[in-house]
């Protein structure tokens, strides 16, 4: 099932996202925050590929069984980086022939040590130059890209960064999921700015509740989201009470989930890290109360 079919404001779709683990321990986290989301029946699940491509067969070989095992329909996050074209288009072929229907196109992020992207030998260095490839390819996916409601944090200027990805959308996007944020006016401008540049496609929200300080300040300040004033002095405040935080997370993206759905977004989707319960928590509230 193509996921720009479920995308619905009148039936708004809830999506996970995890990454593939590195370790046993990761692994089984991983099943286990799997099975208990999977309860909650998103609408889909996605899994991300870490930079350089580096995780790229564990991504494919999660997806394949999310699908197959359980039934859910999965995307797999593909990156430019470290890949060839050819390699691409064997994987493309390895997804489409298990009926993977949807791919999230994606540059990457350079590999830890390195602050600027290197496309692969022959490779992509920008996601649009993936998504054109990929149309012009015999190729039958339903694929969505990323966007940055504050601005990406490469670019010199927001108005570039949209003008990037209304040439990203019009090489064949069908949908986009925006960079995590903690204020919803950035999502509500950004959607704004977006359909006055003749940007059509559904823009989903992402969506990450907080559950821990530190690695919230670490991830924020490398991909460029705001955390609000008010929320940073709360946080501040429960920073040695992992109770606390986690209950303010869940409180803060709840309230966030519960404004985006009243305002008719296609759907939320949660940037999982790997942990159910506060996206548990959450769905649960958001579907208690429609
Ligand atoms: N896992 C996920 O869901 C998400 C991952 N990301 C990560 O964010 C990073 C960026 O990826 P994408 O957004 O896919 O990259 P992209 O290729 O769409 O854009 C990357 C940067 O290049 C600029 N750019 C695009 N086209 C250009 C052109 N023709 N000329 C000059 N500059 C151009 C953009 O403005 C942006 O600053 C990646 O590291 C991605 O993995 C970001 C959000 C969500
Ligand atoms: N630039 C960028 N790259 C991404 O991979 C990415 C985004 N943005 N935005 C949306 C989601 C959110 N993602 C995230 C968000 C946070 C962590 C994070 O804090 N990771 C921990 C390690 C987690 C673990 O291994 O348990 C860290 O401390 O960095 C990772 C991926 C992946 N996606």
């Amino acid at each position: 099932m193509k996921i720009r079919n479920r995308l619905n404001p009148s039936d708004p779709c809830f999506s996970f996202e995890f990454f593939p683990p590195r370790t046993d321990e990761g692994e089984a986290n991983l099943l286990k925050a799997l099975e208990d989301l999977a309860t909650l029946q998103p609408g889909f699940v996605s899994v991300t590929e870490g930079a350089g491509g580096s995780t790229r067969a564990k991504t494919v070989e999660l997806v394949l069984r999310i699908k197959q095992e359980a039934g859910i329909e999965a995307m797999a996050h593909l990156t430019c980086g470290g890949h060839s074209p050819a390699e691409l288009r064997t994987v493309l072929e390895r997804l489409s022939a298990a009926k993977v229907d949807n791919v999230l196109v994606l540059r990457g992020d350079p590999p830890k040590g390195q602050t600027v992207f290197e496309p692969a030998p022959g490779g992509f260095r920008y996601a649009s130059e993936m998504v054109r490839f990929i149309r012009e390819e015999d190729f039958n996916f339903c694929l969505g890209g990323a966007c940055y409601p504050e601005g990406h944090v490469e670019t010199p200027s927001r108005d570039d960064d949209l003008r990037h990805l209304k040439a990203k959308v019009d090489a064949g996007l069908d949908f986009v999921v925006t960079q995590l944020f903690f204020d919803n006016a950035f999502y509500f401008d950004f959607v704004e700015r977006a359909r006055r540049a003749g940007i059509n496609v559904p823009i989903v929200p992402g969506i990450m509740p907080i559950t821990n300080y530190e690695q919230i300040q670490r991830f924020t300040r490398l991909c460029g989201a705001t955390v609000p004033m008010r929320l940073a002095l709360q946080l501040e405040r429960v920073k040695d009470n992992p109770e606390a935080m986690a209950q303010l997370g869940v409180a803060h993206a709840t309230v966030q989930c519960m404004e985006l759905l009243s305002r008719g977004v296609p759907g939320i989707h949660f940037y999982t890290l790997n942990k159910s319960p506060a996206t548990r928590m959450i769905v649960s509230a958001l579907r208690a109360r429609s």
